[in-house]
């Protein structure tokens, strides 16, 4: 854990008990005289934290405990079992002192007045929350700077656009200063102009502001532009928790770097490591192996379970060789998601380092590879080093 945890979820549990009604008419009322209750298991036993300043990604395919983990964290739901410590409170014992550490924005929701315009809500929540009329003004300055508010401030909440009632229940969310930043899918439904502003408010709140971020998405997208760290859960159980780097070496081990060789000497050396079948490995390239050879070029892959990413390998391949061009293959992050998300494999309890779950190569079930070509000289390390994905 680290030392500055502002975050922290032990052995967290959700059980959620349920009625099944039964089918047929004497089954409704069977059903109402004697509900027979199942359980319904939402989030087993997670473990994670988040530190202060960092923004991370919990994501999972529909269903997976994403929001049921945040509902503990934020105090709205009480765990069945383990402990939640939000910037040192217990979140659903200490609610009010909760409430004060954090922000939170369901993005299918709104904490606003609906019958009220936008400014006289942030007025309610400047009071609620006690913030001198100083800080409101210039919180509201500075929110209104990133997120462009003030076009539709004096509009009721009710007739906001989507995108504009995020935009301030973002704000609104904010308005206190919290340290903690909960957000649950907050750009769902967006134009992509409306997404970019959201996150390059996100951005400013954790590198200006320093505040600690728990977001769910779905948004590929915002994962790679917002989150160096991510928690994958399925299954209401931790899969991975790593970076996209990680995941991508996971799940997404299909690449290919084909590099044309300046230097017939390096063609030889690599001539002398070509086989048939799959890549082979090159002796002191870990995890890089060759693919095929077309003359001068050399089609480069992964090899093994722990194989760089193409972006890794890239490094390697341009500081060992003379290369006069190349271009790179991969999986899209959608991709390499699906692939996860199917794997399926829960980490064992205290195993959950990006090493554990051992997918029999999903990636390659995976398709549509995005390319990137690079143009070489002094500009090949920049022009290929910039991801196109993680
Ligand atoms: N109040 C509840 N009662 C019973 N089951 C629930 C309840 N809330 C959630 N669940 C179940 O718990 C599981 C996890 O739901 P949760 O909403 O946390 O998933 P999620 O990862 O946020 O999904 P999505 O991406 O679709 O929002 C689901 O199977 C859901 O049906």
């Amino acid at each position: 854990m680290p030392l500055s945890a502002v975050i922290e979820a032990r052995g967290l549990s959700k059980v959620f008990q349920t009625t099944v009604r039964q089918p047929g008419l004497a089954g409704a009322l069977r059903s109402l005289v004697s509900p027979r209750r199942v359980d319904k298991v939402a989030v087993q036993d997670v473990d994670f934290s988040v530190g202060r300043g960092e923004l991370l990604a919990l994501l999972g395919p529909n269903g997976a405990g994403k929001s049921t983990t945040i509902k503990m964290l934020t105090g709205i739901l009480t765990p069945t079992s383990g402990e939640a410590l939000v910037a040192g409170v217990v979140p659903h014992r200490d609610r009010e002192r909760n409430a004060h550490n954090i922000g939170a924005v369901f993005g299918q929701r709104t904490q606003l007045w609906w019958d009220l315009p936008a400014r006289e809500s942030f007025e309610i929540l400047r009071d609620i929350y006690g913030v001198p009329e100083e800080r409101f003004r210039e919180r509201i300055e500075e929110f209104d700077g990133l997120l462009e508010l003030s076009e539709f401030w004096d509009t009721r909440v009710r007739h906001l656009s989507l995108g504009q009632r995020v935009r301030c229940d973002l704000a609104a969310s904010l308005l206190h200063d919290p340290p903690v930043v909960f957000l649950d899918e907050p750009t769902i439904g967006m134009d992509v102009v409306v997404k970019e502003q959201v996150r390059r408010f996100l951005r400013h709140q954790v590198e200006e502001r320093d505040r600690t971020v728990l977001l769910t998405t779905h948004d590929m997208t915002e994962v790679e532009r917002l989150a160096e760290r991510v928690v994958l859960i399925n299954h209401g159980r931790i899969v991975l928790d790593g970076s996209l780097q990680e995941i991508r070496r996971r799940f997404g081990g299909t690449w290919q770097v084909r590099a044309t060789l300046a230097d017939p000497a390096d063609v030889e050396a690599v001539e002398q490591g070509e086989g048939v079948g799959g890549p082979v490995p090159l002796p002191g390239f870990a995890g890089i192996g060759v693919l095929r050879r077309e003359g001068p070029r050399v089609v480069f892959g992964p090899v093994g379970e722990d194989a760089p990413t193409v972006h890794e390998a890239l490094k390697v391949i341009i500081g060992r060789f003379r290369v006069a061009d190349l271009a790179l293959e991969e999986n899209d992050l959608e991709d390499v998601m699906r692939a996860a998300y199917l794997s399926d494999v829960p980490a064992q309890k205290g195993q959950h380092q990006a090493t554990v779950a051992s997918a029999s190569n999903p990636a390659s079930t995976a398709g549509r590879p995005t390319s990137t070509s690079a143009p070489v000289g002094d500009s090949a390390s920049d022009s290929a080093s910039t991801p196109q994905g993680g």
